[in-house]
């Protein structure tokens, strides 16, 4: 018996008229899995396409349902340097609009409703920060506020775009914490990184390529063998199976700029 809550079967998404993913076979469960790969190895695109904002070919399904048929399931936090901070709403409107996705833009708020609001801002620590707006705040607090809005959906499936990059420890440590506690609930949360570290200590790891390289438990997914199908000559062998990724001497297109490059 599968207990997979997304799969994927011969999936391959285009961006424009590229192909930017192919996913021949995936499955995703219960619990964390971390999803690795280089810069443009297709992350944000595999989480796009489970969140039905981008078509793909092939078939993708959430509890057995098309992505688009599946929304109210699914809670999607965009990488929040992507969210504009001009816009002149505040954090409890942010996490207002969370639970708008589940039950339509113009649906009275009830009890329910507010009491999820108020749950996921107090698991965020951004209590405080309700009225305030989205461009009075740190990075760390614009995050926070990004995933209270995700958690406030309630869904069964939590997608997380690089939630902690470039934070403060204080908001990383807080993300981590509603990660866990989510993962304990029984939640399927996918989260892509940079961290191999992080990913390191997800119960599953997906490691990316445009296409996936390897799947399953993190020591196998990322063996020094995966580990150098992915990154290729950027991977250094510290020995007793621990590798570095060596993202310092390609500094112009590499992690190091990965906030600045533009979708
Ligand atoms: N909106 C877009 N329009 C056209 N091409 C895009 C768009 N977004 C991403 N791409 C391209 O799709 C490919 C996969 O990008 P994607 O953002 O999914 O990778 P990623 O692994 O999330 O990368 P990163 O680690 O840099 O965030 C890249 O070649 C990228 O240039």
């Amino acid at each position: 018996m599968s207990d997979a809550v997304i799969e994927f079967s011969g999936v391959s998404v285009a961006r424009g008229h590229q192909r930017v993913l192919d996913v021949d076979h995936l499955e995703l469960r219960p619990g964390v899995t971390a999803l690795v790969g280089p810069n443009g190895s297709g992350k944000s695109t595999l989480l796009h396409a489970v969140a039905g904002l981008l078509p793909a070919s092939g078939t993708i399904t959430v509890h057995g349902r098309k992505p688009r048929d599946a929304r109210s399931d699914v809670a999607y936090v965009m990488q929040s340097q992507h969210a504009s901070e001009h816009l002149l709403v505040t954090a409890h409107d942010v996490v207002t609009l969370g639970r708008a996705a589940t039950r339509g833009a113009f649906a009275r708020l009830r009890a329910a409703d507010r009491a999820a609001i108020d749950r996921s801002m107090e698991r965020l620590d951004v209590s405080d920060l309700a009225k305030r707006h989205l461009a009075e705040m740190s990075g760390g607090q614009r995050q926070r506020v990004f995933v209270a809005q995700g958690l406030c959906q309630e869904a069964g499936v939590l997608l997380l775009d690089e939630p902690v990059a470039g934070l403060d420890i204080t908001s990383i440590q807080t993300i981590r914490r509603v990660i866990a506690e989510e993962r304990d609930a029984g939640r399927t949360v996918v989260v892509a990184t940079h961290d191999l570290a992080d990913a390191a200590k997800a119960d599953h790891v997906v490691l990316l390529d445009k296409r996936v390289i390897a799947a399953g438990p993190p020591a196998d997914a990322l063996s020094p063998e995966h580990l150098r199908i992915a990154y290729g000559g950027r991977v250094l062998d510290l020995g007793d199976g621990l590798v570095a990724i060596d993202d310092g001497v390609h500094h112009d297109d590499h992690e190091h700029h990965h906030h600045d490059h533009h979708h």
